[in-house]
């Protein structure tokens, strides 16, 4: 079985598309933004983030990243506006990171990449039923992405890389309950928007992407406490750090990139 679909060892992005040949699709993510041949479009409206009654539930090490899932019974966090026709429901939210040193964005600026991405995951349940079906649909997914630049601590990050020495092995959880996201986002929410995809297999051509202009801050300590992550779980005999799950910039295609103002 592909142990982890990263690591370039193992199984990575280069082959994906043996099993998953939609990684060769016309609306494939992440891409290269170029800000200057971005489309300025005034019918773009501000995006809002409703969080104010957000559940999370837990934390946990899939082995591809760490996630912090949501219960999402209800429209309690949503986000709307924007691109979007309808809200669109937070599912979970997870990071992307590099090596020691490296980069680990999936989306760069210009050929330049951060430290990380972090990916907040809503899906259209206004739709669809289920985030399963949302998933395989061409409006199914909104995908929020923020970028980590390295620089002074950041202080509510705290609250998640203090607790990943609990979930190291794949496929451990641990409770995390009442973490509210809004708290890592960035003071402005002006954006880049385009049509994609998943970045990490099915890769289902699902995702309206959402992509903040400006990034938050973070440690590079903090950040290096992501890869004391392992991609192995706790019964297998060898240790495989978890870093450089990201995947690099995929063809355009003539897609056009807009920009909020
Ligand atoms: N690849 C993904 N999100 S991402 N990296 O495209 O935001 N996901 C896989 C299943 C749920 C989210
Ligand atoms: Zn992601």
């Amino acid at each position: 079985s592909i142990r982890n679909t990263f690591c370039l060892v193992c199984q990575g992005p280069p082959v994906w598309h043996k099993n998953y040949p939609v990684a060769q699709g016309n609306r494939q993510s992440p891409i290269d933004i170029i800000p200057h041949q971005t489309s300025h479009d005034p019918g773009l409206g501000p995006i809002t983030l409703n969080y104010d009654q957000c559940t999370s539930i837990n934390i946990t090490n899939n082995g591809h990243s760490v996630v912090v899932e949501f219960e999402d019974p209800d429209d309690r966090s949503v986000i709307l506006g924007g691109p979007l026709d309808n809200p669109y429901r937070l599912k979970q939210f997870h990071f992307h990171w590099g090596g020691k040193g490296c980069h680990g964005s999936e989306h760069t600026v210009s050929g330049n990449s951060y430290a990380s991405e972090l990916h907040l995951v809503h899906w259209n349940a206004v739709k669809y039923k289920t985030f399963g079906e949302a998933a395989t649909a061409p409006d199914g997914l909104a995908v929020l992405g923020i970028f980590l630049e390295t620089g002074d601590d950041h202080r509510w990050l705290h609250m998640i890389t203090d607790a990943l020495y609990m979930v190291k092995f794949k496929g451990s959880v641990t409770d995390f309950k009442a973490f509210n996201p809004k708290c890592l986002l960035p003071s402005s929410l002006h954006y880049w928007t385009y049509l994609g995809s998943l970045t990490t297999p099915p890769l289902h051509e699902s995702v309206i992407w959402i992509v903040l202009k400006e990034p938050i801050i973070v440690s590079e300590k903090q950040v290096h406490v992501f890869r004391m992550l392992l991609f192995t779980g706790e019964e297998e005999d060898e240790r495989i750090r978890m870093e450089n799950n990201f995947r690099p910039p995929q063809p355009l295609k003539g897609r056009k990139v807009r920009s909020s103002n």
